[in-house]
């Protein structure tokens, strides 16, 4: 049997030329490939560009939650970038997905309890369910049993779900509320990703996967998470794109969610970038419990800089 080489670093002409030519289909990760929070990395444009003028197919999957697939696309326009929404897939919009195909919510009746931001509510919204929590101002309030309004107007009888994702004001009361739902059994639980950090402007910061594991720890429940690995994630896309699989190359930042989503997912290849969390001793590490890439680099910028 052939032993397998290991990631193959893309450093030459040669090997990006053989990556681009190989695919026709890029799914791209954002957090850590193209920028770092409101930092777009070096060559990201023209790179795009490159690959789009080789009619190459671009999609990006984020498992960022805090903006909806139409705020994403007015991130990409702010650098420059026309990307259109329904190139854009978010694990808020597979979260919400989640809600109306596997769990068959009933919009309009059945609402759900958003701990995260308003990525989440605004997919939600555009599938006609009304959230609570999220940005409720009175959840800015320091929690206090006597007086928090959610406490004495008890639980909404018709929250059905519990949405879990990334919370940059994650406070107690947030946490409190939160668990008051999740202690009833009847209320499905949903986790956007399971992402433990993300990269912002060279710091690593705490993940989704951080403070939704705080409310899971305390409610000793497990959720379901919809975004990268999940395959049902990469299912949709593929299914919506009518995507050929082994045409297909994921970029990503993270081993245990970009690389794990594309190998698990059957995509014909896989590009890990050194600009976000993984290190380059990562990469050629196959003592880790998570699977290698096919091709690994510095930045993404690299296949325009060795290309053009
Ligand atoms: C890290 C992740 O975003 P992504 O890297 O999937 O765009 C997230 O923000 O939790
Ligand atoms: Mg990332």
């Amino acid at each position: 049997m052939t032993k397998s080489i290991g990631p193959v670093k893309v450093d030459s002409v040669d090997v990006a030329k053989q990556l681009v030519e190989q695919y026709d289909t890029f799914l791209f990760d954002c957090d850590g490939v193209l920028w770092l929070g409101s930092h777009l990395l070096p060559h990201i444009k023209e790179t795009l560009d490159l690959l789009v003028a080789h009619q190459k197919t671009l999609y990006f999957v984020t498992n960022n939650s805090t903006k909806s697939r139409a705020a994403y696309a007015k991130k990409f326009a702010s650098f420059g970038i026309i990307v259109s929404e329904d190139q854009i897939f978010t694990s808020g919009y597979a979260s919400a997905l989640y809600v109306r195909d596997t769990l068959k919510l009933q919009p309009g009746k059945d609402k759900v309890w958003v701990f995260g931001e308003s990525g989440i509510v605004e997919e939600l919204k555009l599938m006609g369910y009304e959230s609570l929590g999220c940005n409720d101002p009175r959840l800015d309030h320091p929690f206090d049993i006597a007086t928090s309004p959610f406490i004495a107007q008890g639980l909404d009888p018709d929250v059905k779900a519990v949405i879990a994702g990334l919370d940059t004001k994650v406070n107690y009361h947030r946490l409190a509320i939160t668990l008051q739902y999740l202690q009833q059994p009847d209320i499905k639980f949903v986790a956007t990703n399971i992402d433990s950090t993300y990269p912002n402007k060279g710091h690593i910061l705490p993940g989704a996967g951080s403070m939704i594991n705080c409310v899971a720890f305390a409610a000793g429940r497990e959720p379901a998470a919809c975004g990268k690995p999940n395959p049902n994630m990469l299912n949709a896309i593929v299914t919506a794109k009518q995507l050929n699989r082994s045409k297909c190359c994921m970029v990503g930042d993270r081993l245990n969610t970009d690389i794990r989503f594309g190998v698990e997912g059957k995509l014909g290849g896989t590009l890990l970038v050194l600009t976000g969390i993984e290190t380059e001793q990562n990469a050629l590490d196959a003592s880790g419990d998570h699977p290698l890439p096919k091709y690994y680099a510095e930045k993404l910028g690299d296949l325009y800089e060795l290309i053009n």
